[in-house]
């Protein structure tokens, strides 16, 4: 029961509402005095030592009300008299104040979600009822228990009513998503509208998300890989979905080839690279990761991305706009610009692999690599250097929690597809708990010459 001092302010009770969400039942009238004085006297008398701890403070309730014959009304938390010291009555004759009598009127929109439910839900239910939802632009996304699904309805138009940034809102149906990691949904409130704008890193990500794999608890993730990577890196993302490393690493400078399976993963792919003004440095690709692992070499090859520019600062852009005003009309020549003279990227350097049910089954692709029969007859000396083969940062799930068993049975199952043993550098990283024993982790490591060159 929610209190404050005396008074009762939580919801009526009604359990057993199920289908339908019934606003009109949640009403309550509460009765309470105030304190009648003149305007003048109102903000002396609230903060006053007697009164100031009987001033009602629930939010979103006026504590100061205009009374008909122009005097103000300081509403207490109190109901009767007797619940004042004689010290507070004292004072409240001594500055002429009358007490009358007041009903504070609460209803629907008073109360939270949380309090709600609790006043619905059979009390059995109610403490581990869902406290929270997943935020994915205008989308808010539940994963409820079937104890909860009689309610689905109520809990969906809750959140929506209540949090205003929510105009959708959907329940997973399933903890089996399709190939393309997309679980099926169902619309519990609000408009059946799936496109979402979401913010990540500074990048803005447009996508359907009843269509594609969009994971918002990864972002931490994505940020820490692409802070690895660097102006001279070449990334190629195996499993880019609507490019969450991608778009952010070409931000930051880096070339790009992003690929996905899914359609309309890459259809938004495309579109986040054209939103985001990165199409200089990123390109999206929609194949099998088997298949565009094998290519990714020679599509790197043979459309080089050109060498990164920085952009301007303001400063910058002034002094070359002084220059060209200066030079124009005469014989002074251009200035060459950087671009012109650094080399351009041909040199795949990092492999983001993101689909951790399966991508270590992938790594075997990597197996002669950079061998005449994947490359053809392209001249790799002076692009690729035996010192310095690409990483791969592979995305994987162990049933170990303890660091050095998850480790162990990650490193036994990647030498096995990779078909030779990783180097003591390889990383492990615990990314995070997906469920009870299920651990998400990213093994990173340097491909060696003796997998890059198997035949
Ligand atoms: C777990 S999601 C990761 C997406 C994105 N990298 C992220 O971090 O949010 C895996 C992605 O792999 C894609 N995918 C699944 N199977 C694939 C395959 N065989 N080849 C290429 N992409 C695949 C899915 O469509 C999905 O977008």
């Amino acid at each position: 029961m929610s209190r404050r001092g005396n008074l009762d302010v939580s919801p009526p009770i009604h359990r057993g509402m199920k289908d339908r969400l019934d606003k009109d039942l949640f009403k309550k009238s509460i009765p309470v005095l105030g304190v009648k004085v003149t305007p003048e006297k109102v903000h002396n008398i609230m903060k006053s030592e007697p009164l100031r701890s009987h001033v009602l403070d629930l939010p979103k309730v006026t504590k100061v009300l205009h009374a008909p014959d122009g005097q103000r009304i300081i509403v207490l938390r109190v109901s009767s008299e007797s619940e004042l010291s004689p010290e507070t009555q004292e004072f409240l004759r001594s500055e002429s104040a009358e007490l009358v009598k007041h009903t504070v009127d609460l209803d629907y929109d008073y109360w939270s979600v949380e309090e709600i439910l609790d006043a619905i839900l059979p009390e059995e239910l109610i403490a581990e009822a869902p406290r929270g939802y997943a935020g994915c632009g205008h989308i808010a996304h539940i994963n409820l228990n079937k104890e909860y699904l009689p309610y689905k309805h109520i809990i969906g138009q809750l959140i929506l009513d209540k949090i205003p940034t929510i105009k959708t809102v959907v329940n997973k149906t399933e903890n089996i998503g399709n190939q393309f990691r997309v679980f099926p949904m169902e619309l519990l409130a609000g408009e059946p509208n799936y496109e979402v704008t979401h913010h990540e890193q500074g990048c803005k990500f447009v996508f359907d998300f009843s269509k594609v794999y969009w994971n918002s608890r990864l972002g931490t993730e994505h940020e820490r890989l692409v802070n690895l990577f660097t102006p001279n890196d070449v990334v190629a993302d195996v499993f880019a979905g609507v490019g969450p490393f991608a778009i952010p690493a070409s931000k930051r400078g880096s070339a790009v080839l992003a690929n996905d399976l899914n359609p309309e993963s890459f259809k938004y792919l495309q579109r986040n690279i054209e939103g985001n003004k990165v199409s200089r440095y990123a390109r999206a690709f929609n194949e099998d990761g088997r298949v565009f692992i094998r290519k990714s070499v020679s599509l790197a090859y043979d459309r080089p991305f050109p060498s990164y520019i920085p952009p301007k600062s303001q400063s910058e852009r002034k002094k070359e706009a002084k220059v060209q005003r200066h030079a124009r009309g005469t014989n002074v020549p251009k200035p060459s610009s950087p671009e012109n003279r650094a080399p351009p990227r041909r040199r795949i350097t990092q492999y983001v692999m993101n689909l951790p049910d399966s991508a270590i089954t992938f790594l075997d692709a990597f197996r002669g690599l950079l061998s005449p029969e994947n490359v053809g007859k392209r001249d790799l000396s002076g692009v690729y250097d035996k010192a310095s083969l690409p990483m791969v940062h592979c995305y994987c799930f162990t049933k170990e929690f303890e660091e050095d068993k998850a480790a162990a049975d990650i490193r036994q199952r990647v030498e096995e597809k990779l078909g030779a043993p990783l180097d003591e550098k390889a990383s492990f990283h615990h990314v995070r708990s997906v469920a009870p024993n299920k651990e998400m982790f990213c093994v990173s490591f340097r491909l060696s010459p003796e997998v890059v060159l198997a035949s």
